[in-house]
């Protein structure tokens, strides 16, 4: 029901939170549906921040996931009422006793508190309604102050302009009221408020205690930030309160973003900033570049995440896009030499590597830089040591190893970002057939050592299409380029070269005859790696 956009059904998972209001026994219930995967644990965050109780489901036939620990953290450290419920109990797998006793282990919740439902037979689901009421603190809300509302989401509607997901903490709001924003410091006419059921149905009033959407002819993008405190227009601005920012979540991997068509380059940047304001957690850079022209840095979640926000953009904004290969941010500590550091990095003793093109010179450099997370993989007993292998495999530092329950363990290990930005939880889904959970967060940074792997197309490099990694996965990366340019590329029409670095001696590949019928437009179309 809550999972709207086409990328959603397609892929069978939620990537934006989504709210619905229901109305029970004389209570109205807010609730907010939220990602499960990691790439979009920002969407968590959040709704945390407007939440006074979660639910924690668990399947029973699936046990505790790695993101059930994080999300029960996020929640517990906001001090949030939370609610265990396993579901899917009326599975042949279902093991409720086992759950009860994962959820007991780790999060120190009694049996009595878990509610026990099947969501696809509607067994108990009354309960939960029942619970809420019951445990679920009601928000503060004062309605006969004047009005003041928290913006938690925002979208962007092809016929109505920025559309505004709010909070309302005190007093209440209707059509043709005046209201300002703190930070953006503009006013505005309401023209429309209503509530999501989940879709959005107009109502007359929100008050105190109320999420709902606000329709006030914002303009630009810019105007529905997330975070973003509203008042009303007869409130003093200095007597405002405002409300505690909204923390963003760092991207962890870095992709070029240009329009097929460099003529589209307008229109993209219009799609960009509007898919951006329904998803805040992207960061975006201008970047512009040789072979493909004005485009951008895009800053992602994760790889998942980044190929979301390129199918949205194709469905919902009918954009046609190419997504560099995503890599993560490197960096170089430049040797303690005043004119080095002043004629070529701008002064700086630490520079940022996210961009192949300002690879800098490896002699001037003291020492480059990788960023490392920490890994908390939820796995059966019998499959720890395939585990273990694939994290060595990885470069890993083997952490913590803690058993949930008398079947399952809690391995932590510390790994290169980079190692699991691609294509790790592929490889460890199909490793343990699909039973290992896993959940990151950053954890510093390490001494590496790095190769550029240069593309050259017909003798010329495209550093857009050129890769930084560490030397460690250079090897294995180029036998994958290579196979996928043989696959790719006309080879009477283009010479493509792969070459290593100093570092990666030896390793140079070319493929294809050196016939200059360069066309750019078919570089574009053509190279989506
Ligand atoms: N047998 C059974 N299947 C269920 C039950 N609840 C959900 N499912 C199925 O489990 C699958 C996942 O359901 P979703 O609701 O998409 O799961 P989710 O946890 O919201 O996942 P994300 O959308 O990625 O956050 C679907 O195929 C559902 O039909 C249940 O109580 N019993």
């Amino acid at each position: 029901m809550l999972d709207k956009l086409q990328v959603e059904r397609e892929r069978g998972i939620t990537v934006k939170a989504q709210t619905a209001a229901l109305r029970h026994k004389g209570y109205l219930l807010n609730l907010i549906d939220t990602p499960g995967h990691v790439d979009f644990s920002a969407e968590v965050s959040r709704s945390l921040a407007v939440c006074d109780g979660i639910l924690l489901l668990v399947a029973a036939n699936q046990g505790v996931q790695a993101q059930t620990i994080a999300n029960f953290w996020l929640a517990f450290e906001k001090n949030i009422q939370m609610i265990p419920v396993i579901n899917k109990i009326d599975l042949p797998g279902a093991d409720v006793k086992a759950v009860e006793t994962q959820l007991k282990n780790l999060f120190e919740f009694n049996a009595d508190e878990c509610l026990h439902i099947s969501a696809k037979s509607g067994l108990n689901v009354e309960k939960i309604l029942e619970a809420i009421i019951e445990r679920v603190p009601p928000p503060s809300a004062e309605v006969d102050r004047p009005f003041r509302a928290l913006i938690f989401d925002s979208q962007f509607d092809h016929f109505r302009g920025a559309i505004a997901y709010i909070l309302v903490k005190e007093g209440s709001l209707k059509k043709g009221d005046k209201i300002r924003s703190f930070n953006n410091d503009k006013s505005y006419d309401v023209a429309e408020v209503g509530v999501m059921r989940p879709d959005m149905v107009k109502c007359t009033e929100l008050r105190a205690g109320q999420v709902g959407y606000l329709v006030c002819n914002m303009r630009t993008v810019q105007e529905a930030k997330v975070g973003e405190t509203l008042y009303s227009a007869a409130t003093d601005k200095d007597t405002v309160q405002t409300f505690a920012e909204i923390k963003g979540v760092q991207p962890t991997v870095y992709a070029g973003l240009f329009p097929v068509e460099t003529s589209d380059y307008e229109n993209l940047k219009q799609a960009v900033e509007r898919l951006c304001l329904n998803d805040p957690s992207v960061t975006v850079t201008p970047d512009s570049s040789k072979a493909l022209g004005l485009g951008w840095r895009i800053g992602f979640l994760g790889v998942l995440h980044m190929e979301v926000f390129g199918a949205r953009l194709s469905q919902e904004y009918d954009a046609s896009v190419i997504l560099c290969q995503p890599s993560v941010e490197f960096r170089a500590l430049i040797k303690d030499n005043e004119s080095i550091r002043k004629r070529r990095y701008e002064g700086l003793a630490e520079v940022r590597i996210l961009d192949p093109s300002r690879f800098p010179d490896e002699s001037d450099v003291e020492k480059f830089l990788e960023p490392m997370v920490k890994v908390r993989m939820i796995v059966p007993n019998e499959m720890m040591g395939t585990v273990n292998g694939l994290c060595s495999e990885c470069r890993g530092e083997r952490g913590e190893i803690s058993s949930i329950d008398s079947t399952r363990l809690m391995i932590l290990w510390r790994l290169p970002l980079a190692e699991i930005a691609v294509d790790f939880f592929e490889r460890l889904k199909k490793l343990t057939s699909g039973y290992a959970s896993f959940d990151y967060e950053p954890d510093g940074w390490q001494e590496t050592k790095l190769v550029k792997l240069a593309i050259l197309i017909n003798g010329k490099e495209v550093s857009e299409f050129s890769q930084i990694l560490p030397a460690a996965m250079a090897r294995e990366r180029a036998k994958t380029l290579v196979q996928r340019l043989k696959r790719e590329i006309p080879r009477q029409q283009f010479e493509v070269t792969i070459k290593g670095g100093s570092r990666c001696p030896g390793f140079e590949k070319k493929m294809g005859g050196a016939e200059q019928t360069r066309s750019a437009g078919f570089f574009r179309a053509k190279f989506r790696f």
